[in-house]
């Protein structure tokens, strides 16, 4: 079932368009990366997802509800946790979480009993007295994990939910981003960190200026800009001119860099003879070394999102 559908999303700001004709799905129980360089227009999409804002055009379905027509009653199918927020001074986190699942409509005792599970999920009970600004930041994540939760919710929004946290402050969310998962919730995952959306997601889209640019798996994404394997080749001297034209007319070979005494051959994923042809650098060049690794997520997304329109 999907539970999110996102069909013809644009948007304009004061003229400009930040959106233009963006097509997506959320299957149930799936984890959804959304990646895309800074501006391309993700928070927006988010914003008219939760009726934050209003699409120029396009529709929004919820678990097969129009959140755009009718976003009040697809308010308790999702849950979010945004860049920004901010917590009541005089609330502890329990009476913020209380205050939530009251918000949701809670009778008093299911509210408390509520908010005491989601400090035990969050592993935060010792400090349920505290004020949410006297957390430290991964704490304070993991809060706003639980407010998104507290009414248990299919879909979960995350904007950037790890940015600027310590390694292991992101591994206890990463840990509870996985926990929510194998409950069968869905995950539209927001980030900057490829890493991330490789650990955790089983799709991943990027976006650029406000289009889908590439969709997949991320093992699927390196063979879509078909820059499958890396070969490096450090050198004793610096690479000749006639040498890079040499390597470039290789079969299979989709780009050559040279830094310094460093060269880096693209290979595509069509199946050529590496053995034959690391044979003649060897010949030829003499290197020092040479290495063959898979492209990483990063390379594909620079790749993606550097390309001219
Ligand atoms: N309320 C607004 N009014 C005018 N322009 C806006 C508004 N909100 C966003 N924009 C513009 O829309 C574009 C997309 O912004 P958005 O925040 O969606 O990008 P993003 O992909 O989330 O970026 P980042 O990774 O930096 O968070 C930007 O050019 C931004 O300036």
């Amino acid at each position: 079932m999907k539970v999110l559908e996102v069909r013809g999303l644009t948007k304009y700001f004061n003229g400009q368009k930040v959106l233009d004709d963006l097509n997506f799905d959320l299957n149930e129980g799936e984890a959804l990366g959304f990646l895309g360089p800074n501006g391309a227009g993700k928070t927006t999409t988010l914003r008219i997802i939760t009726g934050l804002y209003r699409p120029s055009a396009g529709r929004v379905f919820i678990a097969g509800i129009d959140a755009v027509a009718d976003p009040i009653k697809t308010k308790g199918l999702f849950g979010v946790c945004t860049q920004d927020f901010s917590f009541n001074a005089h609330y502890s986190i329990e009476q913020d979480l209380y205050f939530y699942a009251r918000l949701y409509g809670l009778p008093r005792r299911a509210a408390m009993e509520k908010a005491r599970r989601a400090l035990e999920w969050a592993d935060l009970l010792e400090h349920r007295r505290k004020n949410g600004d006297h957390l430290s930041g991964g704490m304070r994540k993991k809060i706003l994990f639980a407010r998104a939760m507290i009414n248990d919710p299919p879909l979960l929004l995350l904007d950037e939910p790890t940015t600027g946290l310590d390694v292991h402050a992101r591994r206890e969310l990463w840990e509870m981003i996985r926990d929510l998962k194998s409950r069968g919730k869905s995950i539209l995952l927001i980030t900057h960190y490829l890493e991330e959306a490789e650990q955790l997601c089983d799709r991943i889209l990027i976006i650029k200026k406000g289009r889908l640019v590439a969709e997949g798996g991320p093992g699927e994404l390196r063979q879509i800009v078909d820059v499958a394997r890396l070969l490096t080749v450090d050198l004793y001297r610096q690479l000749t001119l006639e040498e890079k034209e040499w390597l470039c007319a290789f079969p299979g070979v989709k780009n050559c860099k040279s830094r310094g005494t460093t060269v880096e051959v693209a290979l595509d994923s069509s199946p050529q003879r590496v053995g034959d042809f690391v044979q003649e650098i060897c010949l030829r060049l003499q290197p020092l070394s040479i290495s063959l690794r898979d492209a990483s997520l990063e390379e594909v997304f620079l790749e993606v999102t550097g390309r001219e329109d």
